[in-house]
């Protein structure tokens, strides 16, 4: 294999003088252009901009680019082209194209978003998306035909190749393009036997993308099991410029507050509104996200809970919901963390026993912080500090999206202090200053006037509240699961039927912790908080996002889901006379008569 890369750098600074083309001047086919109109995206990121030429070229190429900066359509948009122009008109016996990811929510993502280009092209191109839970004769349907392209987990086609459903020939015939997206985490997953296997059987002659947010030496030993001859494209954005290893367009933000007084904080900032919605709020374990959103649910603050022991039609849905806007906030507890700690929860027992015991509970394959695409989060908050900076970038990264605008912010409790700093000197860029700043509209004041509430409730949320919510949610989720797969089958546009940030606790939140009087708001934070609004409101965001884009279907609507309720008769929607429907429409009088 010859070790000769080519270093393609290009400037940041030079970005404006050089000349801005167009997705056209790029080589890139009309019928994807107009695709790329339609869904308002009008010109070529940086990455896009190097990228396309070269792929179109037939180039290996690694792209290292930071989150949300388009690295998708740029393997994407030059691949189908590839496909729909491809001059071969002889019979192929396998996929032309493999596109591997690392999680299934990520496999999801970037199957919806070939389907609906080749939708929008009108173009006989067909794509299938495996999943390692599928069965054999699953499997044997989804690569009947064969598809042109496959979306998986590296896990799959092993499982695949041993099933027989996929001969190690038909890849060597047929496959020109192979893509590893996210490949930084790729190895991390644990897929590196997976990914071996596979790429003995790829033809030399196949061309191979590495799509990745950071460096690192997973991505380079990819590199060097997969790719011959690549181009490197590092955008300073990302490669040796730490300050930018976030995009410009986020601003992150610390709080240091005691552990005990992190439940306060963040009721401080929702309730008071000193941050923009939507927001994604990280915890590091599966309990954490139930402890805080019952505790928020006392305060009229509805929340959604994403983790990986949800089932997984379930997790797609919720994604799909939440970028929607049907909920503003989402509960996310991120996939490596809920490993280790599931993991070290149960370390009483015996371990190996444990270990074994919540890799069953939990999916391996779930994912929801890396290369997940967030529609228009605003602010995501870490309520608990991501064990690496690496973790933190991928977090942070799903704010401030292509060209949006975002915030961060952190709470940083005592013992998290040294990781906070190893998290701060990772990204400065001159050793000097500071890329994650005190927060400044959270005063003292503020805070306290709502730590005799906060603490009272805080006591409430038990560790047996917490258990039973955690299970009666797992148990909706499953029954949800089984309806919506039913269901999406044949009505795939269909969100607006089950929502996912049903209150949990038994008890209905207190009137008098929905709202907070004026008199305990200081005139700082009230300030503040109109500036929020204002901003807002010129992000043209006034409302919530609830029903945007949504058709509220009437009662009587015969949908099969619209009577489920995974809660029993007396939370049914039908009738229109739920608990929780109910506590909104209060909410709402409330809210108009004293909004926070
Ligand atoms: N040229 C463009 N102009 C405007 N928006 C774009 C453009 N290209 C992509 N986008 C949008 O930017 C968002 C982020 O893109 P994408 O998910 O590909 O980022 P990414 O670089 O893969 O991020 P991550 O590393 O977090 O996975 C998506 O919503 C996508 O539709």
């Amino acid at each position: 294999m010859e070790k000769v890369s080519k270093v393609v750098e290009h400037e940041e600074e030079k970005e404006g003088e050089e000349e801005e083309l167009s997705f056209e001047e790029l080589g890139l086919d009309p019928r994807l252009v107009r695709a790329l109109i339609k869904k308002e995206i009008q010109k070529p990121t940086p990455i896009q901009h190097v990228a396309i030429p070269l792929i179109l070229e037939g180039k290996d190429v690694v792209a290292r680019a930071k989150t949300g900066s388009g690295k998708t359509f740029a393997y994407l948009l030059p691949l189908l082209q590839k496909l729909f122009t491809g001059s071969s008109t002889k019979k192929k016996s396998g996929p032309s194209a493999v596109v591997l990811v690392p999680t299934r929510e990520l496999s999801q993502q970037v199957y919806k978003e070939i389907s609906s280009l080749i939708e929008t092209c009108r173009v006989q191109v067909k794509v299938a998306q495996l999943t390692s839970s599928m069965s054999h004769s699953d499997l044997r349907t989804a690569l009947a035909g064969p598809p042109d392209i496959i979306v998986a987990t590296p896990a799959c086609i092993p499982k695949c190749l041993s099933a027989g459903v996929l001969q190690p020939t038909s890849i060597n015939e047929s496959l020109e393009i192979l893509v590893l997206d996210e490949a930084d985490l790729l190895l991390s997953y644990g897929y590196e036997d997976d990914i071996k296997a596979f790429a003995a059987h790829v033809p030399r002659s196949c061309q191979c993308l590495l799509m990745s947010a950071t460096s690192s030496e997973d991505v380079e030993k990819l590199k060097k099991l997969i790719l011959h001859n690549p181009f490197i494209l590092t955008l300073p954005e990302v490669g040796d410029v730490k300050d930018d290893l976030i995009p410009k367009n986020v601003q992150q933000f610390s709080i240091s507050c005691d552990a005990r007084d992190k439940l306060l904080h963040i009721l401080s900032l929702l309730k008071l509104d000193l941050v923009q919605k939507k927001v994604l709020i990280f915890t590091n374990s599966i309990d954490m996200g139930f402890r805080l959103k019952l505790f928020l649910e006392k305060f009229g603050i509805k929340s959604a809970i994403l983790n990986a022991e949800l089932p997984q039609n379930s997790r797609l849905h919720i994604l799909e919901e939440f970028n929607a806007g049907l909920f503003d906030y989402l509960i996310a507890t991120d996939d490596s963390q809920t490993k280790e700690k599931e993991a070290n929860e149960e370390g009483n027992v015996d371990k190996r026993k444990s270990r074994k015991r919540a890799k069953q509970k939990i999916d391996s394959e779930f994912g929801v912080v890396r290369g997940i695409d967030f529609k228009n989060v605003y602010t995501v908050i870490n309520f608990e500090l991501p064990p690496s900076a690496s973790g933190y970038i991928h977090r942070i990264g799903r704010t401030g999206r292509a060209y949006n605008t975002g915030a961060s912010i952190s709470l940083v409790s005592p013992d998290e202090m040294d990781n906070f700093e190893e998290i701060q000197s990772f990204l400065r860029a001159d050793g000097d200053t500071d890329i994650i700043v005190p927060f400044p509209l959270l005063t003292k004041n503020a805070v306290e006037s709502l730590r005799y509430r906060a603490e009272d409730v805080s006591k409430s949320v038990t560790k047996l509240a917490i258990r039973e919510s955690r299970a009666l949610d797992l148990r909706n989720e499953i029954l949800n699961s089984e309806k919506l797969k039913a269901h999406f089958e044949s009505n795939p546009k269909d969100l607006d039927l089950l929502k996912h940030d049903k209150i949990l606790s038994k008890n209905p939140p207190a009137p008098h912790l929905r709202d907070v009087p004026d008199y305990l708001v200081d005139p700082v934070t009230q300030e503040a908080s109109k500036i929020i609004k204002l901003a807002r409101a010129a992000m043209g965001n006034v409302q919530s996002g609830r029903r945007r884009g949504f058709k509220r279907k009437s009662r009587n609507d015969k949908d099969p889901l619209k009577t489920f309720s995974a809660e029993g008769p007396k939370r049914s929607r039908r009738g229109g006379g739920n608990r929780e429907d109910k506590n909104d429409d209060q909410n709402n009088r409330r809210k108009k008569k004293n909004s926070v």
